[in-house]
């Protein structure tokens, strides 16, 4: 094999996700069974360890197409020559803190790791912003690198897109393979909004075959939206192994493509489609090709869709002007 080693950078590699992550990355499913990659792990000091342990195992795999890992706590190493950047690593909300400390706790992580993306990384570089809050932390970090493409900087609804893709299977008793252009938009938060109105099961019209608007709305959409605090509920942690699954789904749909006839749900920022002002970091449904994403065009979007797109994207702006507040942006 002769291919340049694509250069892989996850952040809070020893965290849950990172451990769920790495050793997927490792065995070709993030990029192709026939990509080497070298991986660099980014960690804080107190987590470095940890890492080191991980690496070990992920040596102890002798994975053929992992050509090499190293570990650092400097950003402005771990982003060196990165083509693709997983910031999982945030710091999550703990007791008596409120949303505006999170975003600002958070903007000491994204701000500084931006800038060292826009510093270091290749010309090539793809960004999954998967550390909460997603979309404004992503929004963040691409605040701090001016000098790379704004689109290079996305955040992870892929979760949603996933957990969306079984509720509708289970309740229409179908296979999730046989559903196709479903959307998450919005934020990655308990506002965003599961459409199933564009979807289809077996080629039929997602919401004719569910006919029931009382289930959409009472059930679906609350039990999507709600479901990472329900597996936090149930499982004494959020979810870790769904969630580096979706990682991979989001960086290897966008790097090799979706499948004719489907579309993805990205947070990407907006480029004024469907009513999303320009800039905000929201779901869409995207196509990719090529390495490159675009947003599917020509949706008609019903009432009961609109209120629900309109109310996500009201709670990202209000992120936005948090941040933008708090000299993060
Ligand atoms: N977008 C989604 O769908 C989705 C889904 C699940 C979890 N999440 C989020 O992903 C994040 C990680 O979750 P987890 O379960 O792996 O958490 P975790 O606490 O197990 O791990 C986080 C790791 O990040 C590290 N870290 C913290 N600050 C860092 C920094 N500045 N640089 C590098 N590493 C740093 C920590 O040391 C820790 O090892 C959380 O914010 C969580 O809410 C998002
Ligand atoms: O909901 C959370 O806080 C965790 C994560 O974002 C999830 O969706 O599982």
């Amino acid at each position: 094999m002769t291919r340049t080693p694509v250069n892989v950078t996850v952040t809070g590699a020893a965290g849950q996700i990172g451990y769920a992550l790495l050793f997927r990355i490792a065995s070709g499913q993030l990029l192709g069974a026939d990509v080497p990659v070298k991986l660099r792990l980014l960690e804080i000091p107190q987590g470095l360890k940890a890492a080191e342990g991980t690496a070990m195992e992920l040596d102890d795999c002798a994975f053929p197409l992992l050509r090499g890992i190293d570990i650092t706590d400097d950003p402005n190493v771990g982003f060196a020559g990165a083509n693709v950047a997983l910031l999982v690593g945030a710091r999550p909300r703990t007791k008596g803190m409120e949303r505006g400390d999170l975003l600002e706790a958070n903007g000491g992580i994204f701000k500084p790791q931006g800038k060292a993306i826009n510093d270091h990384a290749a010309d090539d570089i793809k960004v999954l912003v998967v550390g909460n809050p997603a979309n404004t932390n992503a929004l963040i970090a691409q605040a701090a690198a001016p000098d790379v493409p704004a689109e290079r900087f996305t955040a992870m609804t892929r979760l949603d897109h996933n957990r969306a893709l079984t509720q509708l299977a289970q309740k229409t008793g179908s296979s999730v393979a046989d559903i196709k252009r479903l959307t998450i938009w919005g934020n990655h938060s308990a506002t965003q909004y599961p459409d199933v109105f564009h979807a289809e099961i077996a080629g039929k019209n997602a919401a004719e075959v569910v006919n029931d608007e009382a289930w959409l709305a009472d059930t679906f959409i609350p039990t999507v939206a709600k479901r990472g605090a329900a597996i936090i509920e149930a499982r004494g942690a959020s979810s870790a192994a769904s969630a580096a699954n979706a990682a991979i789904d989001h960086v290897h749909t966008w790097v090799n493509g979706t499948a004719e006839g489907d579309w993805a749900s990205m947070g990407i920022p907006s480029d004024g489609s469907y009513g999303v002002p320009e800039g905000l970091i929201s779901s869409f449904p995207v196509t990719c090709k090529d390495g490159k994403y675009e947003i599917v065009q020509g949706l008609e979007i019903n009432d009961f869709s609109r209120a629900r797109i309109d109310a996500s994207v009201q709670e990202l702006a209000e992120e936005r002007d948090a941040v933008r507040a708090l000299g993060l942006i």
